[in-house]
């Protein structure tokens, strides 16, 4: 990144320092941005509202591997929006503890996260355009979006026209936003969020309003991302099929992990807590307060109910006269 893009118009104002320039002991060549781990403990984030708090998040158990990619599904409201802005550095949880690489985020200063954000996570907002400047062509929309993570780093970055060709938009950098299509307006957005070589990306819905072979060549493009640089790669999602192309889906439902669907195969997961969350339709069957016996083997468990809600206390002084 030696010199902002030859077709800006002359107003573009000049970096304020080379943005070439690397610490004396820094190798002169991009280091590769290899993926960091993402760990989500006892996760628990309350809107404070007029009306009263609202639990978004109740304790949300998740690990994620460095260079992973996975999809975070789950109905509207589940707390998939809340979950990344944490883990983006947009806000801080109000309780349990949330990693990125190194960082635990619930230690770091205002200033931490917001070095957090220039330089170790890139987050694609829902909305191709609401990433991307309309005015100035796509190189010079990477470029700008450089700035803060070569003066937090200072580390020297990949060219813009390096990062587009990644998302497979080579020789596209004179373009501007309005010249694409909306699938290549996603991978735009996309080469936006890549700017600074971040160890985690987040991408919000990248597939929403694009048709299939849109979808596919967003999906293509963030293979690509993952495979040569190794980055972890985090995609919220309504599309399941988004979820089953990206190999891991962690299903978000009230505040927590519900369910994780791992190549086409769908399971429950115990929460720190001790929990499992019945998938919807067997809660249909077994509503809330259903007594169970419980066997369990190294292998296996048995949950067999013995008393539905209503019939709750009935069972409970059956079950203790048994006892007795
Ligand atoms: N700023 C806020 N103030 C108050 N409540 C909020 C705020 N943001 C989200 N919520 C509430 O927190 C809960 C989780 O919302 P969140 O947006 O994280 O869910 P989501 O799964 O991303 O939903 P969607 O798929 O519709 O974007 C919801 O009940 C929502 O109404």
């Amino acid at each position: 990144m030696t010199a902002p893009p030859p077709d800006e118009p002359m107003t573009a104002p000049p970096p304020e320092r080379p943005m070439t320039a690397p610490p004396p002991d820094e190798p002169m060549t991009a280091p590769p941005a290899a993926g960091v781990a993402v760990g989500c403990h006892r996760l628990i984030h309350i809107y404070p509202t007029s009306t009263g708090d609202v639990v978004a998040l109740s304790g949300v158990d998740l690990q994620i591997s460095p260079g992973e990619m996975l999809a975070l599904v789950g109905p509207s409201g589940s707390g998939k929006s809340t979950l990344v802005a944490i883990l983006g550095g947009l806000m801080q949880p109000s309780a349990g503890r949330v990693y990125v690489g190194d960082h635990e985020l619930s230690r770091l200063s205002a200033k931490g996260l917001a070095a957090l954000r220039g330089a170790t996570v890139g987050t694609v907002l829902q909305g191709a355009e609401r990433n991307l400047l309309p005015y100035v062509s796509l190189s010079r929309n990477v470029w700008l979006a450089q700035r803060p993570a070569a003066r937090l780093a200072g580390r020297r970055l990949d060219p813009p026209e390096a990062i587009l060709d990644l998302v497979g938009l080579a020789g596209a950098g004179a373009r501007r936003v309005g010249d694409l299509t909306p699938g290549q307006r996603q991978r735009a957005a996309l080469a936006q969020g890549l700017a600074a070589g971040p160890g985690l990306l987040l991408v919000d819905e990248p597939t929403s309003q694009l048709d299939a072979s849109g979808r596919d060549e967003v999906l293509a493009a963030l293979a690509t991302v993952n495979a040569e640089r190794g980055t972890t790669v985090v995609v919220v999602t309504h599309d399941s099929e988004v979820g089953a192309r990206l190999g891991r889906a962690v299903t978000i439902r009230d505040g927590r992990v519900g369910a994780e669907g791992r190549n086409g195969r769908d399971f429950a997961v115990v929460a720190g807590d001790g929990t499992i969350q019945l998938p919807p339709e067997t809660l249909a069957t077994f509503p809330a307060g259903t007594m169970f016996e419980v066997d369990h083997t190294d292998q296996s468990i048995t949950l067999r109910a013995v008393a539905s809600p209503s019939s709750g206390e009935e069972a409970a002084a059956r079950e203790n006269g048994r006892a007795g």
